[in-house]
């Protein structure tokens, strides 16, 4: 299992104002880290940097030790992203947003079938494997991302605000899976508006004016 470190990141798009200044923090295995901070505080920014997708314009992002340079590298390094917008093919059922997610990360047909019946039975979603993605309502859109982003079995899970369209029995089952994911030794960081959702994890990063405090 891996360990994820940000070391004295400056964040930014293109040649704008960073959005976030001077972030320090590492994920370790079996570890759960919340993100958390107002709407704009930049959660979204440093999961991307995290996932590989947004090089630091200043300082590092390391796995293990080693840079992150890009989100092919993190592919291969076992970071799993679970976005925000989901990232879902519509036109795809949920089983076939699974299978080639898995498929395409090495696994083997018969893997992905397993992973695939595994993952969304874990979020309640075996009765809607057959369906297009565009044919769920947004909390199951979510769930299946989720359940995506389960079947990877990332050593390091980034997941930004997966809980935002889920009531609370189905938040609360997103939490467990969460951190189960860390007791199997991932490292685990979960970017979330919802301070109960953040208290049910081991550590909590705050964004605010730009930086970035580790409260707890
Ligand atoms: N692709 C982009 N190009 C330029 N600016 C961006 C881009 N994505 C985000 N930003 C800016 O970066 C800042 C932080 O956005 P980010 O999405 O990281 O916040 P967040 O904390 O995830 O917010 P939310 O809780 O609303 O999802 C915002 O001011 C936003 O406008």
């Amino acid at each position: 299992m891996r360990t994820l470190t940000v070391e004295g990141a400056d964040l930014a798009y293109g040649d704008g104002v960073p959005v976030l200044t001077g972030v320090t923090v590492t994920a370790r295995p079996g570890e759960l880290l919340a993100v958390t901070g107002t709407s704009g505080a930049g959660k979204t920014t440093l999961l991307s940097a995290m996932a590989g997708l947004l090089p630091p314009a200043a300082g590092r992002v390391l796995v293990d030790g080693d840079p992150l340079l890009d989100r092919d590298q993190g592919v291969k390094l076992g970071v799993v992203l679970i976005p925000q917008d989901n990232g879902l093919a519509a036109i795809l059922t949920a089983e076939e947003n699974i299978a080639v997610a898995m498929i395409a990360t090495g696994g083997t047909p018969a893997e992905a079938r397993r992973g695939t019946s595994t993952s969304l039975e874990k979020l309640g979603l075996s009765g809607q494997a057959g369906q297009l993605i565009e044919e769920l309502s947004g909390g199951q859109q979510q769930r299946t991302a989720i359940a995506r982003g389960l079947a990877l079995h990332g050593d390091v899970l980034l997941a930004d605000e997966v809980t935002s369209e889920l009531d609370a029995a189905n938040r609360q089952r997103v939490i467990d899976l969460l951190r189960a994911e860390a007791d199997r030794g991932a490292a685990v960081v979960f970017a979330t508006h919802d301070p109960e959702a953040a208290a049910a994890c081991d550590h909590e990063l705050h964004l605010a004016d730009g930086t970035a405090i580790l409260v707890r």
